[in-house]
């Protein structure tokens, strides 16, 4: 398997504080992977950094080998296959989901590429039945559940069929059942052959879906880098992480 992400000595300065320091990570395609830490520890900020939202103050990031920078995303044709590749599920659905319906909702990514009418309404079906959407079709995204705006929010970012999902505390303010749902989803999409990255307070919530999990620190570095079978191994540290 190859890299698919990889770091290379990153920090992130926000103007008043340090986001990231000194980051050096590699992520292999088809991993999942749960990123974990106390509150501002600089979760939120590498997940806009490894989707291009924000670019490192220093260091590099490369995204299978090419260098993700200032001048890389400011090419619009670079920018938008890149983003294609890179789909974030942000934590709050409600900035995510702006049209009149679902289907529109899912649509829209696909109506900024040069796809005919019949393949869009195709990759919306399918994208609506993946994610048990289908009946919400003509529904309007604001009045839906949490755990349904979270399943039409993830339709829309798989519509642009990326390799790498990042979904930010995807499983935060939603029912068992709507969890378990997503965590199947979850799991479904990595044995398709995709990369799964989330964010989440709830070690206990995910210990059994992510395959590794890297723990931030308060000086925003990274304290932990394990695997699922290492970390059962250690009840001290799983006490530790299921206290975050
Ligand atoms: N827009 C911003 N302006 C200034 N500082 C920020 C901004 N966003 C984040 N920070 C700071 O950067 C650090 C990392 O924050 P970040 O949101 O990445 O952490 P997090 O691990 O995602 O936190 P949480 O678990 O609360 O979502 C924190 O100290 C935070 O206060």
């Amino acid at each position: 398997m190859s890299v698919t992400l990889k770091l290379k000595q990153l920090s992130y300065d926000y103007p008043n504080g340090t986001g990231l320091a000194n980051i050096n990570l590699e992520i292999t395609a088809g991993e999942f992977v749960c990123f974990m830490g106390p509150n501002g520890s600089g979760k939120s900020t590498l997940f806009n950094i490894l989707s291009g939202l924000k670019v490192a103050t220093s260091g590099a990031y490369y995204f299978q080998q090419t260098q993700i920078d200032a001048s890389y995303l400011k090419k619009p044709q670079q920018r938008q296959r890149f983003h294609q590749q890179i789909g974030f599920v942000f934590q709050n659905s409600d900035v995510q989901l702006f049209n009149l319906t679902v289907a529109d909702e899912v649509a829209f990514g696909l109506r900024q590429l040069p796809l005919s009418p019949a393949e869009i309404t195709q990759r919306v079906n399918d994208c609506l039945e993946l994610t048990g959407c289908s009946q919400l079709r003509d529904r309007v995204p604001y009045h839906l559940s949490g755990g349904e705006k979270k399943r039409v929010a993830l339709a829309s970012v798989l519509a642009l069929n990326p390799s790498v999902l990042i979904l930010d505390e995807p499983l935060n303010g939603l029912t068992p059942a709507a969890q378990q749902e997503i965590r199947h989803l979850l799991t479904q999409l990595q044995q398709a052959g995709k990369t799964i990255l989330i964010a989440s307070h709830d070690y206990v919530q995910i210990k059994a879906t992510a395959q590794r999990f890297i723990v931030f620190n308060e000086a925003h570095q990274i304290a932990y880098d394990v695997d699922q079978a290492t970390l059962a191994a250690k009840p001290e540290l799983e006490a530790e992480l299921a206290l975050l």
